[in-house]
This record gives structure tokens, C-alpha cells and sequence, in this order.
């Protein structure tokens, strides 16, 4: 998939992120690849999804839906922990994902290589690279590195970043101010239609929602907490 082909496809329309933590009871391939059919159904142009090998949502929800799959690994939960070395980056390609999520932070990586070197593997193998960022200085160094899409996922989670309950639409005008012909993805904490929509008006191309879509324990735990006690 070329990145115009990529852009044509998701330009202004939803991207749902199809994932559960371990220990979560919809931590389970089957499960989540039904979550990311329905998503398909009910308009997502694209599926964010993660796992390979041993959890392998990439290849079962890459062959049932038609529309492109983001694909990533996750290794652990602090530092580099998205698609964190050449080595994962690699393999998500293999799994079937058409785009590459990495983390982009400037934070150090457990293979010791940089971003640009997974973005070379990535490009080696046909795919595109969607760059995970938290920062404005990070989204710049990734688009420097070759990236084909800017994302504002990490926002909110790494020490550089501040921390919030909504998303940072300041960082997505931000990236689109210094930015403006890169694919702006928005990503992080849009829990409403309102927030999606209000993503595409700060300059973002596309915006991806996962948690508010595709957790029910969260969505249950929304409802919950606005009735009285
Ligand atoms: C920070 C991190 O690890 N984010 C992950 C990235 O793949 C996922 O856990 C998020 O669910 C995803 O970014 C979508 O965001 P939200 O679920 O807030 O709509």
C-alpha cells in the first residue's frame, strides 16, 4: 500500500483500535477479531490491533476485514513498549498489517537502534510507518525520519507530556501548524463523537478511538458512575 493509497482511504473518517489488556475478558483473538468486524460494519476505515506469534489479532483480523490494518506489538507497559524494536517492527509486516505503529518518543529503545531504523525495515517491506508520538519535537523527528503518518497516541503517557482526561487537541494543531502536508492521525483518549469530530477541525486527517468503542468494562463503568450512589 502506497501512503497516498492509505490516505485516500482513511482521509476524514474513523479508525477503530481494536485491543485489550492482558487479564481483560476480551483478551482473546477470536473476540477481538469480531470487535474489529463489527467496527468494519459500522463505518471504521481502518483497524488499529495488535499481536503477533502467540497472540495473532494482526493475521485473524487482517484476513476478514477489507479495509487497511495498523498493526503493532506491545512489550510491556513502560518505556519503548509499542512496536519497539526493528525486530517487532518486522514482524507485525509479516502478521499482514499494511501500516506499522511504532513508538516515535525520543526515549531509548530496547534494541538500542533508533526510529529510523525501524522505519527503513518497515519501508524494505512494502509497508508504512505510523509514527507514535507525544510530543511536537517527536513528531517533527519522526517526519524527519521518513515517517508516512504523524500520531499524537503517546500524548499523556510519557514524562514529557502532560498528563489529561480528554485528548490534546493543542498537539494536533500543533503538528498540523508545523506540519502541514503530513497524514495527522489523532489518537488517545477521544471518548465521544464530539472529540472525534473536534480532532478533524484542529487539523487532524484522521482520528482513531479505541477504549471509548471497544471496552465494555469501561463504557459499563461511564454509565455506572452517572447514576446516583
Ligand atoms: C498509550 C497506549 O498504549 N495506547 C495504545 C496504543 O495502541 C492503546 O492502548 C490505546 O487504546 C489506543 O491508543 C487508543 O486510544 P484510546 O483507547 O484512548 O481511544
Amino acid at each position: 500500500m502506497t501512503p497516498s493509497e492509505f490516505a485516500g482511504i482513511v482521509r476524514g473518517r474513523l479508525i477503530v483500535s481494536c485491543q485489550a489488556w492482558d487479564g481483560h475478558p476480551l483478551r482473546d483473538t477470536a473476540a477481538l477479531t469480531r470487535m474489529a468486524q463489527a467496527a468494519v460494519k459500522g463505518g471504521a476505515a481502518a483497524i488499529r490491533c495488535g499481536g503477533v506469534g502467540g497472540t495473532p489479532d494482526i493475521a485473524s483480523i487482517a484476513a476478514v476485514v477489507d479495509v487497511p490494518v495498523i498493526g503493532l506489538t506491545k512489550d510491556g507497559t513502560e518505556g519503548v513498549y509499542i512496536t519497539p524494536t526493528v525486530e517487532a517492527a518486522r514482524a507485525v509486516v509479516g502478521a499482514g498489517a499494511h501500516v506499522v505503529a511504532i513508538d516515535a518518543t525520543d526515549r531509548p529503545r530496547p534494541d538500542g537502534l533508533a526510529f529510523a531504523d525501524s522505519v527503513r525495515a518497515v519501508h524494505e517491506l512494502d509497508a508504512l510507518v505510523m509514527a507514535d508520538v507525544s510530543t511536537l519535537a517527536e513528531g517533527l523527528a519522526a517526519a524527519e525520519a521518513g515517517a508516512d503518518v504523524i500520531a499524537t497516541t503517546l500524548s499523556g503517557y510519557t514524562p514529557a507530556s502532560p498528563k489529561s482526561e480528554g485528548p490534546n487537541l493543542a498537539l494536533v494543531r500543533a503538528l498540523r501548524e508545523a506540519l502541514p502536508g503530513a497524514f495527522l492521525i489523532a489518537e488517545g483518549r477521544y471518548h465521544s463523537p464530539a472529540q472525534a469530530a473536534a480532532a478533524l477541525e484542529a487539523g487532524a486527517d484522521s482520528v482513531v478511538v479505541g477504549t471509548a468503542i471497544t471496552d465494555p468494562a469501561w463504557i459499563t463503568a461511564s454509565f455506572a458512575a452517572a447514576l446516583p450512589a
